[in-house]
């Protein structure tokens, strides 16, 4: 019978931050058993060093420039999202029975009538919060039991977060103390009912942890040794725990892939409340390996042997790899995703040979900032992130300006992931000719590159932030119920 998928995908979350990545300190022992009975991933990528667009690639695919959503992030009043021309995950399992639902932090817009909600994607069912659970004032919100307001200012001057079932608003502002236990009722309930249906299901589980401000209910406050950001990753990593008691429970987790992994890298600026990424350079907002390199696990029990593989993949291979577990067509589209199955069921090697690293601004102006190829990344430009200040590693900061190479940067990430020591092209006709082969594939693929229209340029309306009492005076404070 046709597997189930389970999608779980955290916020901000670093290559360096569970407990099988190494980390010291931080409790996940339900993905640290996932890692121990299925497959860990040492090189996977994800598309953008920002939450939207990299979600975009997860779901669609491809690269966030040919869907359109770019600079940045979309907002509550964003006026554009993810085009519903595109294909997601869930529209190409649909036509074959599967029930889908999604579960958490969507950004991918919401529009005017909720044009570009999950409803409209391919999900029957939503349960959550629409973008980032900062974009909205939360100074008097309370993060942590039993009444600790949650950390700095977030974004003022917007409605306050919301949470939505399907196309309806059902709290706001949301409760952060009982939001991931509401949210894993929910998930259970899909699967539940799914299983006894005999139906075919796909769960798209975009946590928000451990996006800022963290915050974490009763069962996981104050209970990890990390302080804030801990105990918001052992809140999802005991979440996982019961998605997986409930797969188990209903009979169908010998029948499910569980995909875990992460939107981009972490947010260093917010220091010892923020991810980390290890032993990899900078963090979110950067293209070097610490914003775009993921911890990502591979479970599916009896059928993926345990294991770890250094093989590259990224999120964009998950669209094609759930496609053909399924037999269900592909989207006829450009995909840049590839089908991943012989890594993770036969210990073959990858189909990826490249990856992209795209800024999180990318224009057509300089197109791809680095590539990596095989073991070698090339960067044609650098430039630091605000998301990643605060570090030792001046390179990272807000004040480390664009700056191009040429030649390009060229780091050996096998001896040196942490890409601290450049390579020298002097007297080294074999690393010049790696580089003549990255620019060839550069020149290729932006020779394919179609830029959609930017979603995201297409600004905000305040009169389409989500509010649940949309006649109330004076906006957005007003918006409360
Ligand atoms: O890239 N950005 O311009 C950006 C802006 C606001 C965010 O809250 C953000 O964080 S994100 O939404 O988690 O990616 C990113
Ligand atoms: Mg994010």
């Amino acid at each position: 019978s046709p597997p189930n998928f389970v999608l779980l995908f955290a916020d901000d979350l670093g290559f360096g931050d569970l407990g099988c990545y190494g980390h010291p300190t931080s409790l996940t022992p339900n993905l640290d058993r996932l890692a121990a009975g299925g497959l860990r991933f040492t090189d996977f990528y994800c598309t953008s060093p920002v939450c939207s667009p990299s979600r975009a690639s997860l779901l669609t695919g491809r690269y966030q420039t040919r869907s359109g959503v770019y600079p940045g992030v979309l907002y509550p009043g964003s006026r554009g999202g993810l085009p519903l021309n595109e294909t997601t995950i869930a529209e190409v399992l649909k036509p074959l029975g599967y029930a889908t639902a999604a579960v958490g932090k969507w950004h991918l817009g919401i529009g005017a009538n909720g044009t570009f909600l999950p409803t409209r994607q391919g999900f029957d069912q939503y349960l959550g919060i629409p973008y980032s659970h900062d974009m909205g004032p939360c100074q008097n919100l309370t993060c942590f039991p039993p009444d600790v307001k949650c950390f700095g200012l977030c974004d003022v001057g917007t409605v306050t977060v919301p949470l939505m079932y399907n196309e309806v608003i059902k709290q706001q502002p949301v409760n952060f103390l009982d939001l991931e236990n509401a949210y894993r009722d929910f998930a259970s309930d899909f699967i539940s009912t799914s299983a006894k249906k005999r139906q075919p299901f796909f769960l798209y589980f975009p946590s928000h942890h451990t996006h800022y401000p963290q915050f974490a209910g009763p069962g996981a406050a104050g209970m990890s040794l990390r302080g804030p950001f801990g105990d918001a990753l052992l809140e999802l990593d005991n979440t996982i725990g019961s998605l997986l008691e409930t797969l188990e429970g209903t009979g169908v987790l010998n029948n499910t892939l569980i995909l875990f992994t992460s939107d981009n890298g972490p947010e260093l600026m917010r220091m010892s409340r923020g991810g980390n990424a290890g032993p990899l350079r900078c963090g979110k907002g950067t293209t070097y390996e610490g914003g775009m390199r993921e911890p990502a696990i591979a479970y599916w029990r009896g059928i993926i042997q345990p294991g770890v593989t250094h093989e590259m993949a990224s999120t964009l291979d998950i669209l094609p790899t759930i496609a053909s577990l399924a037999g269900a067509k592909l989207p006829q589209v450009m995909l840049d995703g590839v089908d991943m199955s012989n890594i993770l069921f036969s210990q073959g090697k990858s189909k990826r040979e490249t990856m992209m690293f795209y800024p999180t601004n990318p224009s057509e102006t300089y197109g791809v900032f680095a590539i990596r190829l095989e073991k070698y990344k090339a960067h044609f430009y650098t430039q630091g992130a605000s998301h990643s200040g605060t570090t030792p590693d001046q390179d990272c900061s807000i004040f480390a300006s664009l700056t191009v190479h040429d030649p390009p940067l060229l780091f050996d990430l096998e001896a040196d992931p942490s890409e601290h020591y450049p390579l020298s092209l002097d007297k080294r006709p074999d690393l010049q000719a790696v580089l003549g082969r990255i620019k060839k594939v550069k020149e290729q693929f932006e020779g394919s590159m179609v830029f959609g229209e930017s979603q995201i340029s297409k600004g905000t309306d305040p009169s389409l932030e989500p509010c649940c009492s949309p006649q109330c005076e004076p906006k957005p404070n007003c918006c409360h119920c």
